[in-house]
């Protein structure tokens, strides 16, 4: 009997990864760059054993069904590959969010499965090892093997396409993200379908591809300086460009609800009244804003009178993946 269990942690990329250059091996248009936070984990058990005539896979202690098991297993048979394992495993995954609103976030689902399948077989990987195995189960899980800021280098095969940690002298501990979790949510596209529609069809696709790089460069000199507007800056711009695309798919569609964009503008509003702060978004209507922790209860106090307290989610940043237990 192989065990191995492991906790990962969400992240928000501040530099959108927004389409694939390759399908299968998902391996992204360009870089992207991102915020571990501690507010969200999954935690995972992996456990392989000989008396298993199936994989098992439970999601907070509900068994789940084929169509969820088959992608679980699917992905258990890379890291059987790497181990010359035939065993088939049970696992068991546990999603802490502070709020029922499914804020749940597959990168750090993703991330936690391929540490403990990795931990159970004793595959020894390093960091760039295990973060190229969580991106062939999500490419933004690759990013939360890693702690603080990370980038995920974009490669151009399974070998070379992963992430890296980005040293930063502790800047992230200045910063706080605070999500406003929306009720109005419409049935969203998954990142994936979205993100493949909008490359095959978007007529803003290639502008937006165009800019990433120098959003890049701009997010590693803030990061550098400490520059927190600079980052906010970028952050924002790099959201808005991304959700941008969308609007010019075939056909078009946007993740942004009208509470999404209340709080967009409250957000624009509360900066442009002295308050730096700024807003980023994924595929789903919540919207996240990054501002200082030194600025966090001020912020949190504008917010109070638009948004109940329970949509409210304080994030810092967020520790690397962890072996709880092998
Ligand atoms: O996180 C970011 O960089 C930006 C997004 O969150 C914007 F929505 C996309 C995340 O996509 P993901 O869920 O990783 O897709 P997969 O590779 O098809 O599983």
């Amino acid at each position: 009997m192989f065990s191995g269990k492991v906790r990962a942690y969400t992240n928000i990329a501040l530099i959108k990864y927004w389409g694939k250059e390759n399908q299968e091996l998902i391996i992204p248009m360009n870089n992207s760059l991102s915020l571990t936070l501690d507010a969200f984990y999954t935690e995972t058990q992996v456990l392989f054993s000989k008396d298993l005539t199936e994989d098992q896979f439970y999601l907070d202690n509900q068994l789940q069904d084929s169509k969820a098991t088959l992608k679980v297993s699917r992905f258990l048979d890379l890291a059987r590959k790497k181990a010359d394992c035939t065993l088939y495993a049970t696992v068991r995954s546990q999603n802490f969010v502070p709020t029922a609103a499914g804020l749940a976030s597959s990168a750090s689902g993703l991330a936690a499965l391929a540490g403990a399948a990795s931990a159970a077989l004793k595959l020894d990987l390093s960091s760039e090892e295990l973060s190229r195995l969580a991106r062939r189960g999500s490419g933004s899980a690759c990013r939360s093997i890693y702690g603080g800021f990370s980038e995920w280098q974009k490669g151009t095969s399974d070998e070379t396409s992963y992430a890296v940690g980005i040293a930063s002298d502790g800047f992230e501990d200045q910063l706080s993200m605070i999500f406003v979790v929306v009720n109005d949510a419409q049935k969203d596209i998954s990142s994936r379908d979205g993100m493949q529609r909008t490359v095959e069809t978007s007529a803003f696709y290639g502008g937006w591809l165009q800019t990433v790089p120098q959003d890049l460069a701009k997010a590693r000199k803030a990061i550098a300086e400490k520059d927190f507007i600079a980052l906010g800056e970028v952050t924002e711009a790099s959201a808005l460009k991304m959700h941008g695309t969308t609007l010019a798919a075939t056909p078009p569609f946007t993740y942004w609800s009208a509470e999404s964009m209340k709080a967009m503008n409250l957000v624009r509003q509360i900066r442009n009244d002295g308050l730096p702060c700024y807003f980023t978004m994924d595929a789903g209507p919540n919207v996240k804003i990054l501002v200082e922790r030194k600025n966090e209860e001020a912020l949190l106090n504008a917010l109070r009178d638009q948004f109940d307290a329970q949509q409210v989610v304080v994030a810092h940043t967020g520790p690397a993946i962890e072996i709880l237990s092998e």
